[in-house]
């Protein structure tokens, strides 16, 4: 298991992390969401070593990644750009990273290229933004490391090999490994996360699998009747996501008051499927924006 305890760092005298913690085990696709700047890279950057933390580590089945580097190797990192990889081909790198990555395979990737329509003789530096990411992110799955983790992978790619790269890391998951995502795209998250971790300000917010949050928060719409008073709403287990007139779309983080609710006879109550991008919008402190 990897685990990541209290993990704090300062880049330019300016407090990154403050306080990050979690765990992800072999099996699960961890889903890390937050807004611009909350840290989630650097996070990535210090679980994989290319940061010391300043303070609390990463272990890895209780080896810690920063005291004993040959650990690395059960650990990959795969940058929102492949800056480092610019100047090399694209068999280059493979053969680069097979050297390093015992289990490297080297038919997956060959074949996930062709796929993609890349050449091994092109340049990195060559390729379209979308195109760097299909190839760095085929080169991390085919590292067949046991932590795989991806920062932003479908950043600029096109909704058809979007599709294809989520199949793709699905597929690439074992029940010994784990892929940790970092990314905006939410909805892609919903349908291939295991485990959600939101990060807030540098640190661990919450922490849920998926299955949890859709039992413990709820969507609904509900439609104040004969004067019933809406101000039944107005509590921090409640957020509403819309109001039009009597209609209120709301998140709801609690069984008793909706069972009130549901008791309540004034009440029209219906639910609705939430979404990652529902949850994240009340938890990142974003305005209301019921779909
Ligand atoms: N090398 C660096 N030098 C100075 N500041 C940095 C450096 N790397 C990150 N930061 C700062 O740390 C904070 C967190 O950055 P980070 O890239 O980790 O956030 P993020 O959550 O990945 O953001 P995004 O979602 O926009 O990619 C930001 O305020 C950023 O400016």
């Amino acid at each position: 298991m990897l685990r990541i305890e209290t993990i704090e760092k300062r880049i330019d005298n300016r407090q990154v992390l403050s306080g990050v913690s979690f765990e992800v085990e072999p099996g699960q696709i961890v889903g890390l969401l937050g807004r611009n700047g909350t840290g989630k890279t650097t996070m990535l950057r210090t679980i994989v070593g290319i940061y010391n933390p300043d303070s609390g580590k990463v272990t890895l089945d209780g080896i810690d990644v920063h005291a004993k580097p040959e650990v690395k190797r059960d650990l990959v990192f795969i940058p929102d750009a492949p800056t480092a990889l610019e100047g090399y081909k694209l068999g280059e790198c493979g053969r680069m990273f097979a050297r390093i990555y015992p289990n490297f395979d080297m038919d997956f990737f060959q074949d996930t290229l062709k796929q993609f329509g890349l050449a091994e003789g092109q340049k990195v530096r060559k390729l379209s933004k979308g195109m760097k990411m299909l190839f760095s992110t085929t080169l991390g799955l085919a590292t067949r490391a046991r932590y795989i983790l991806l920062d932003e992978p479908t950043n600029g790619v096109d909704v058809i090999a979007k599709k294809q790269l989520l199949a793709l890391i699905m597929e690439a998951l074992t029940p010994e490994s784990s892929i940790v995502i970092s990314t905006h795209m939410l909805h892609e998250l919903d349908r291939i996360a295991d485990k959600i971790v939101l990060l807030r300000d540098g640190k661990t917010d919450e922490q849920w699998t998926l299955e949890q949050l859709q039992q413990q928060v709820r969507k609904l719409q509900i439609v104040f009747t004969n004067g019933a008073s809406a101000q039944l709403l107005d509590q921090p287990c409640v957020h509403v996501l819309q109001q039009i007139g009597p209609v209120h779309t709301v998140l709801m983080e609690s069984e008793e008051l909706y069972s009130l609710l549901s008791d309540n006879n004034k009440l029209l109550i219906d639910e609705l499927p939430l979404t990652l991008e529902d949850w994240f919008m009340w938890k990142s402190g974003g305005d209301g924006d019921a779909a």
